[in-house]
């Protein structure tokens, strides 16, 4: 098994940079390019986000969030956000950066932009390989579709930056798909620089843990690694640049590369638990080790191990937290509970105290309907006994009643012709003729009005006599005198007839009818008219609608 891992291991490293260098034939091509587009996109927008975030997105404006391959190229190619950036993380890594001229309108795109990201580029790279880090060719910002290169240095310088922020503890490691310059010429002319760095790394790790680990392993590990760069390095030294192609430069450096951090992981995995190690080795001595296949194959069951802690833990994580939040919702749902009860309980309350109250009230109303209700039988008593003694005032005041009215003068007449000389209460005192004798005579009735009396103040007592009508008594107002004395004036009116000279009559028969209207409730009346004339011992209808002039036999 653990050499199977270990073959397929190194067979994806093997993938990894025949697929960098666009050679790959190993299994589908489609789905490897889908997944290496993928994965280039992603870290693209990594190394886009975090220079965007160091330098600012003023100074990043000519690189968006997530750019396109061709826009990340055209973003970085001035060299001025790289500049940027690598003097945010290492200041004054970069001692002179070409910025842009400020008004870009009035200089043509030419020598001077070529200028600026040449100066600036060269000065990135520069600074770039004096910390170590992976770096890239001018010439790949100049031409589409190696920007990967670019990603990686980026990201190197990332993961640098994360490192420097910790503090710059322990070692630094770019764990990111860290691609050395391809250049043959810098390779050879470097003396296999990055191997040198390489080996300076792990001897350096290799230090710090002496005091805490035998130094058998150590210097096993130590001999373990050098030999292998020292082998690498010693085969490529003697060849000429022309004679290491590219890919098999990719390769070893890949190889070697894997195999450092292989042995620094095992080293830091034995170095943390050694009684795990050592019962996984069947308590054999560190000694034993004898060869790497064996660490490797050691090394891959502790991560194995590792792993699957790591995902109990982190299941475990999960567990924990859902369970915190489902106890957090039933809390909730507990406290709700507890409030609808609350409010329950206080509509119960409210709801008993309303039924108490609308008892309290239909009752009250059912006992003021009951004095209502006596009232009302009272009130038709009263009434009874009020009708009576109203007809017997009527009664009292006269069954027959002689109201005596005074015509006055009409126009053109003279006012001392009159025969009247004087009236007081019901009398009158009229002057008689000369040939009698001259002399007065007084006559006496119930009412004198003079000849200023209205039609109102003649009616206003005959008024009551209407309400005994309807109270069932029988009543007869009529008017008696000589040619042109008045009565129909009074009676009826003058021939232009208002509101205000309507006679005796009209008025009799509007408060008829309104007293009527008045006990609708109480009382039914049927009302009828008759019209008769009484002309000559003769009696006339005068209501007959068939057009008849129909007189009566005489009534006597
Ligand atoms: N109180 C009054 N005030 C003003 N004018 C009156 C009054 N009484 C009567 N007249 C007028 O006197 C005139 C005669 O009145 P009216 O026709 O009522 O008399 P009469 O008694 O009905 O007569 P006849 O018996 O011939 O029908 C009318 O022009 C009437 O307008």
């Amino acid at each position: 098994m653990a050499a199977d891992g270990g073959a397929l291991s190194m067979f994806s490293v093997v993938e990894d940079v025949l697929q960098q260098h666009g050679t790959s034939r190993i299994g589908d091509l489609d789905l490897v390019e889908s997944r290496k587009a993928e994965q280039a996109a992603s870290r693209r927008n990594e190394a886009a986000g975090w220079l965007r975030k160091v330098i600012g997105v003023v100074v990043a404006k000519d690189l968006p969030a997530e750019p396109s391959e061709e826009e990340f190229r055209l973003g970085l190619r001035s060299g001025i956000i790289l500049c940027n950036a690598i003097n945010k993380v290492q200041p004054g890594a970069v001692p002179k950066v070409v910025e842009s001229p400020s008004d870009s309108a009035l200089i043509p795109d030419g020598a001077l932009s070529a200028f600026q990201y040449f100066e600036n580029l060269r000065n990135f790279l520069v600074a770039i390989e004096g910390m170590g880090l992976p770096t890239f060719e001018a010439s790949d910002l100049e031409q589409g579709g190696k920007s990967a290169r670019v990603v990686n240095t980026v990201l190197a310088l990332k993961s640098y930056s994360e490192w420097k922020h910790t503090g710059g503890n322990g070692t630094w490691k770019f764990g990111g798909n860290v691609k050395p310059t391809t250049s043959i010429k810098s390779f050879v002319r470097k003396n296999s620089e990055p191997f040198m760095n390489s080996l300076s790394r792990t001897s350096s790790m290799n230090e710090k843990s002496s005091n805490s680990f035998t130094s058998d392993l150590d210097s096993n590990q130590m001999t373990s690694s050098r030999s292998l760069s020292m082998l690498v390095r010693a085969v490529l030294l003697d060849k000429k640049p022309e004679d290491v192609p590219m890919l098999v430069e990719s390769v070893l450096n890949k190889v070697v590369e894997q195999f450092e951090q292989r042995l620094s992981s095992q080293y830091e995995l034995t170095n943390t638990s050694p009684k795990d190690v050592a019962v996984s080795h069947g308590n054999q001595p560190p000694m034993k080790f004898a060869s790497c296949d064996k660490r490797i194959e050691d090394n891959l069951k502790v991560i194995k191990r590792e792993e699957s802690f790591n995902k109990s833990y982190i299941s475990d994580e999960e567990s924990k937290s859902r369970l915190l939040k489902q106890q957090m919702i039933f809390d909730q749902q507990q406290r709700d509970v507890r409030e609808l009860k609350q409010t329950l309980h206080t509509t119960k309350s409210g709801i008993q105290f309303m039924k108490m109250k609308f008892h309290e009230e239909f009752q009250n109303i059912g006992l003021h309907i009951h004095g209502l209700a006596h009232a009302a039988s009272g009130y038709h008593k009263v009434l009874e006994e009020n009708r009576k003694l109203y007809n017997q005032v009527q009664d009292l005041k006269g069954s027959i009643r002689v109201y005596c009215r005074v015509r006055p003068f009409l126009s053109g007449q003279s006012n001392c012709l009159s025969c009247v000389d004087h009236m007081e209460d019901g009398n009158i005192t009229i002057n008689t003729p000369s040939r009698h004798g001259k002399g007065q005579r007084t006559f006496s009735f119930n009412k004198v009005f003079g000849p200023s009396a209205t039609q109102a103040d003649v009616f206003s007592d005959m008024q009551p006599l209407i309400r005994s009508v309807l109270d069932g008594y029988n009543v007869c107002i009529f008017a008696y005198g000589q040619t042109g004395s008045g009565k129909t004036f009074t009676m009826t009116g003058p021939r232009e007839l208002t509101e205000k000279s309507q006679g005796v009559n009209y008025r009799a028969l509007g408060d008829l009818f309104l007293i009527a209207d008045q006990r609708k409730d109480t009382f039914h009346y049927d009302v009828s008219v008759q019209m008769i004339e009484i002309y000559n011992e003769q009696v006339r209808d005068l209501l007959v609608t068939d057009g008849a002039n129909k007189r009566y036999p005489l009534l006597v």
